[in-house]
């Protein structure tokens, strides 16, 4: 069963500006959206405590002999019927059952063949109002289905509802809907619903993107289309050589505005919006999980006065997926190829994992050295991607290694972890990676590395209104409890046959190695998952066979070059020179700072000769001050991905440059 999402009152704001809204907030009354209410859920509470106290005095009774398992069988389906029958009239109550609203028999017989049973509460809130004529902006979060809540109405609209008298039917139909959405992917995604709940109407969609040929396409558009979903390039492309033609328009929709803009699209948005002549006789649907200024300037300047406006996001805090774990992990560029896998073994449930590089370069790269990973990124050719996709999809290979073409929209089951290797360059970035976890009611975890001297981490936080976890990099016995199980699994499946084979090399071994058996099965755990030794990590930059020591002065430390000095003054400059990612303490009172495991002895002795200089080794890592980022530009501050961005290096000079995020900006996807 899919699970409910439960949205709160203060999250919802909806308002109706248009001289129906009366009758539309009527109807709204009749959809409350709070899916799962406390007397459905205590209700099935008590069921499943029933359910267990029955069990356990069967447990006891079980003892007895068979009488009392005929009885423990009669009671226990008495105990399931009961739970049918309570389950079946939950889904009578549920104002959101598909039932309640006006979708006609072969959309529902779609639906409930996807195990669609009730709405979401996104789309209940927006059905009648679309279904009804408005234009609507929607906002919900990642993940809590914005696509179905206008595809839905939408396809009811053009077949029982206003739009079915004015559409264009037979063949070489001009189309009555236009998607317009930012990467082509998404384009497919939203292609692959309209083409399913639509075909159970007779209505017909393609989708148009650039990077594919044109031929086929035309030869769809040709043939006549109900609905055309696309990327604005090549809908306008199409538009130019007039194989698209808007003249009878009944649905515009605006999905991810915010990227086509980010994405250099606005031009082509502007333009195929303006394409139509009558807008009274068209409406225009936005969506989004953000809606930063510039797309509410469009929805004024593209949407009809009265449009209704459906926020499940409101000024609530949370603007993120509130069922993703958002971690932070200190960790710098050369060591996120050794951690990640490590990452995935301790954090992904053995589910599919989602990593996020800036660049297309780091992507490709990335994926050539974690086993099993795929790229995808703008530079790989579309047909390429397509496959790259639906390997993933279908669970070919559990890793993708992607930009921001992946960020967007796309929704892939089981999807346990997102790792961003650093942080985007804006808020919208992280709320829209992260969210391609946690969908549809699941549960998952976002994993976001991060170099403490250069990431603005408190204004994600602000902004998406997170609290990140702060954790260090996988250590080994985390590593080996999240992995031991799956290891012991793997020699347990090993068939009894072999031991006879084995048995003399292992007696051997076991001989011969000075170990005791328990320590040489704990080595054949380790190699079975594909260990053969488990380093120790740093926390401040993850660095295999570094440490990280803390230094204080006994006065407060203002600058890194300040802490660099205090070290000079009694460690060797080739020592000093090996320091890894100094930072300074939240308290001002110190600076941490990751040195090899080879020059810890040295840093130690060392401070004999200073006076009032503290050193030693820490096992978590103390709050750190964040730098503060510069304004840049439009959407502000672009997270750690900037250039000259107070890098430190061991000679304490802001040293920009290369390295942990790379430059700036250039084509990213
Ligand atoms: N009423 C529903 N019941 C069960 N599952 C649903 C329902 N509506 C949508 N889903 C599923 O939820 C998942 C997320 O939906 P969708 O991709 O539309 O989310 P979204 O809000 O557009 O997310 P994003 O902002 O990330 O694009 C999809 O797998 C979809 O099939």
């Amino acid at each position: 069963m899919v699970p409910s999402i439960p949205i709160t009152d203060e999250a919802v704001a909806v308002s109706i500006d248009s001289p129906k809204s009366k009758s539309m907030k009527k109807k709204k009354e009749k959809l409350p959206n709070d899916i799962v209410s406390d007397e459905e859920a205590s209700k099935k509470k008590s069921s499943k405590k029933r359910k267990k106290s029955s069990d356990d005095d069967e447990e006891v009774k079980n003892e007895t002999g068979s009488e009392v398992k005929k009885e423990k069988k009669k009671k226990k389906s008495k105990v399931e019927d009961e739970d049918v029958v309570e389950e079946v009239a939950v889904k009578k109550d549920d104002p959101n059952a598909v039932s309640n609203f006006r979708i006609s028999e072969p959309l529902k017989m779609k639906l409930k063949e996807k195990g669609i049973e009730a709405l979401f509460p996104i789309q209940a809130m927006t059905f009648n109002t679309i279904l009804d004529g408005s234009d609507l902006v929607g906002r919900a979060r990642t993940g809590q289905g914005k696509t179905l809540a206008f595809v839905l109405p939408i396809l009811e609209s053009l077949t029982n509802g206003p739009a079915k008298s004015v559409r264009k039917t037979g063949y070489g139909r001009v189309p009555s809907v236009i998607v317009l959405l930012p990467t082509r992917e998404l384009a497919n995604q939203v292609f692959a619903d309209f083409e399913v709940y639509g075909s159970s109407l007779g209505l017909a969609a393609c989708a148009v993107y650039g990077g594919a040929p044109y031929g086929a396409q035309e030869a769809k558009l040709r043939r006549g289309v109900d609905v055309i979903i696309g990327t604005p390039g090549r809908i306008k492309d199409h538009i130019e050589r007039k194989n698209i033609d808007l003249s009878h328009l009944k649905f515009r929709v605006l999905d991810e505005a915010d990227e086509m803009l980010r994405m250099g699209f606005v031009d082509d948005v502007e333009l195929i919006l303006g394409k139509v002549q009558d807008v009274t006789k068209v409406q225009t649907l936005l969506f989004s999980a953000t809606l930063p200024s510039w797309v509410q300037q469009i929805s004024m300047k593209f949407l009809k006065k009265d449009k209704a406006t459906v926020d499940l996001v409101g000024n609530e805090k949370m603007k993120a997926s509130a069922n993703v774990r958002h971690i932070i992990l200190p960790c710098n560029s050369t060591a996120r190829a050794q951690v990640i896998p490590d990452i995935i073994r301790c954090y992904s449930s053995g589910g599919r994992t989602i990593i996020f590089a800036e660049k297309k370069e780091s992507a490709s790269e990335l994926a050539g050295l974690l086993p099993g990973a795929r790229p995808i990124h703008g530079d790989i050719q579309q047909s390429q991607r397509e496959i790259t996709l639906k390997g993933f999809r279908s669970g070919k290979f559990m890793t993708l290694v992607a930009t921001n073409v992946a960020a967007r929209g796309l929704d892939i089951n089981d999807v346990q972890l997102i790792i961003q290797c650093e942080p985007p360059r804006d808020v919208e970035a992280y709320i829209h990676r992260s969210g391609r976890t946690g969908r549809a009611g699941n549960t998952g975890v976002a994993v976001m590395l991060y170099d403490p001297r250069r990431s603005n981490i408190s204004k994600i936080e602000r902004e998406a209104g997170i609290k990140f976890e702060h954790v260090s990099a996988p250590q080994p016995d985390q590593i080996a409890k999240a992995i031991g199980g799956e290891a012991a699994e793997l020699i347990s499946d090993v068939s009894d046959s072999v031991i006879p084979s084995f048995k003399a090399a292992a007696e051997e071994l076991l001989n011969n190695s000075g170990l005791t058996a328990v320590e040489l099965l704990a080595k054949a755990l380790a190699k079975a998952v594909g260990y053969t030794e488990v380093k120790k990590r740093s926390l401040l930059t993850s660095m295999e066979n570094y440490v990280t020591l803390l230094l204080e002065g006994g006065k407060p430390m203002f600058t890194p070059s300040f802490a660099f000095g205090t070290l000079r003054r009694f460690i060797s400059e080739d020592k000093v020179d090996g320091v890894q990612g100094l930072a300074l303490t939240a308290d001002g009172q110190g600076a941490v700072f990751d040195v090899p495991v080879k020059d810890l002895d040295a840093f130690l002795a060392g401070q004999k000769n200073a006076v009032n200089v503290s050193l030693k080794v820490v096992t978590e890592l103390p709050s750190l001050q964040q730098r503060e980022e510069p304004n840049r530009g439009r959407f502000g501050s672009r997270f750690g991905s900037g250039r000259g961005s107070g890098r430190f290096n061991s000679r304490g000079r802001g040293g920009g440059g290369r390295g942990f995020g790379g430059g700036r900006g250039g084509n990213r996807w």
